[in-house]
């Protein structure tokens, strides 16, 4: 019998929470950040750097592995662990959100959603049913239900009718899911910017006694007050025993202030993404290695990170290296960025468990602030 999923909070600091959740292949430190590893592969990082920079689970995107190289193909292969070497957690997300935002010709319907692969223009047909067959055939440890992402702004009847969709597509996934005890299935709050329509969302999917919920329908476009109000909202009527995750979110300041709102997981393309365009996070903020400034500094990235992109090269071979768009430039400042995230959430876990998450989070804010880099 496969170990069952669980989730358990350890220590809290107001609504923050440090926790841990227990899968088969491993558990996850909460609050976790999930690389973003969408076609099968965190892009120019080896899956061992990822483990070794602390990462506990990455994310795969089921519309992109549909599309390429195909979920039966992937399943045929041994799962997408065996495929892409990565034998700890994956969450894979249900393809919705990229569908409306990558393919054409797309039509949404309550049997779900028709389109046209971005890359060669097939049509593909997704419905709540395929999305988790997609997903089991990946062999995907935490699955996320198909939904309907409204962009904001939006009128509030779209907003409810997307929301209600979502709902009933809830319904659907997790019938078609039905009972894997060492793997688990999210639902996905939506409700855009209405608290009305956020509580009823996070009310209905809460009566559904899901293993765990995702925020989702933010970080589309809204000022960050409107998504931490969101937040204010709807973590408070999901359960407490249950893990709350805030999709593609976000900046290292999204990130403080939606912990101490109760979120306990994060994936974003900003670190894997920034570093394939030359930009460097570190401790004193961002760091565009693009710039001439960079052209004779011999300093390292952070002579006091642990990680050997940040130490280990100068700014002016780092500069070299994305001017001449060197595929090296990319491989060091991706794995710089995900060090820098990876760090974030170790001292964003200590600092819960010691009750200091507000003051560590000032001083990390300032820090990030000082910018003397
Ligand atoms: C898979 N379903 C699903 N994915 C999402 C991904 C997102 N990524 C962002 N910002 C980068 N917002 C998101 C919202 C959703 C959402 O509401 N649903």
């Amino acid at each position: 019998m496969a170990k069952p999923f669980t989730f358990k909070v350890l220590a809290t600091d107001g609504k923050a929470r440090r926790g841990v959740i227990d899968m088969p292949r491993g558990e996850i430190r909460t609050p976790a950040f999930m690389p973003v590893g969408t076609g099968g592969t965190v892009k120019a990082m080896y899956m061992d750097q990822v483990r070794g920079v602390g990462a506990d689970i990455i994310l795969g995107n089921t519309y992109h592995l549909m599309l390429r190289p195909g979920a039966e193909r992937v399943a045929r292969l041994g799962g997408l662990h065996e495929f892409a070497r990565w034998p700890h957690p994956i969450l894979t997300d249900s393809g919705g959100f990229q569908v409306m935002s990558l393919s054409k010709l797309r039509k949404l319907t309550e049997k779900g959603v028709t389109f046209r692969s971005h890359i060669d223009g097939a049509a593909y047909e997704m419905s709540p049913e395929r999305s988790i067959e997609i997903q089991g055939l990946l062999d995907s440890d935490i699955q996320m239900q198909l939904d309907e992402c409204t962009a904001l702004p939006a009128e509030l009847k779209e907003i409810e009718r997307a929301m209600e969709l979502s709902l009933r597509w809830a319904e659907r996934c997790k019938t078609a899911f039905g009972d894997q005890p060492g793997k688990a299935m999210f639902g996905i709050v939506q409700g855009g910017d209405n608290a009305a329509l956020r509580i009823r969302s996070a009310q209905a999917l809460s009566a559904m006694e899901l293993k765990g919920y995702a925020v989702g329908g933010l970080a589309v476009g809204e000022p960050q007050a409107v998504m931490l109000e969101m937040l204010d909202i709807t973590c408070p009527v999901l359960p407490h025993n249950k893990p709350r995750y805030l999709m593609g979110v976000g900046t290292p300041d999204d990130i403080l202030k939606s912990v101490a709102r109760g979120i306990d997981m994060f994936d974003c393309v900003m670190p894997t993404r920034a570093g394939r365009h030359g930009l460097a996070y570190t401790r004193r903020g961002k760091v565009n290695l693009r710039n001439a400034r960079h052209a004779d500094d011999p300093r390292p990235l952070d002579e006091e990170s642990d990680c050997p992109a940040a130490r280990g090269y100068s700014r002016a071979y780092l500069h070299h290296l994305v001017r001449s768009q060197e595929a090296l430039g990319a491989m060091l400042l991706t794995w710089n960025n995900l060090s820098y995230y990876q760090k974030l959430m170790q001292d964003i876990r200590a600092a819960i468990e010691t009750g200091s998450f507000d003051v560590r989070g000032a001083e990390i804010t300032e820090g990030w602030a000082r910018g003397d880099i």
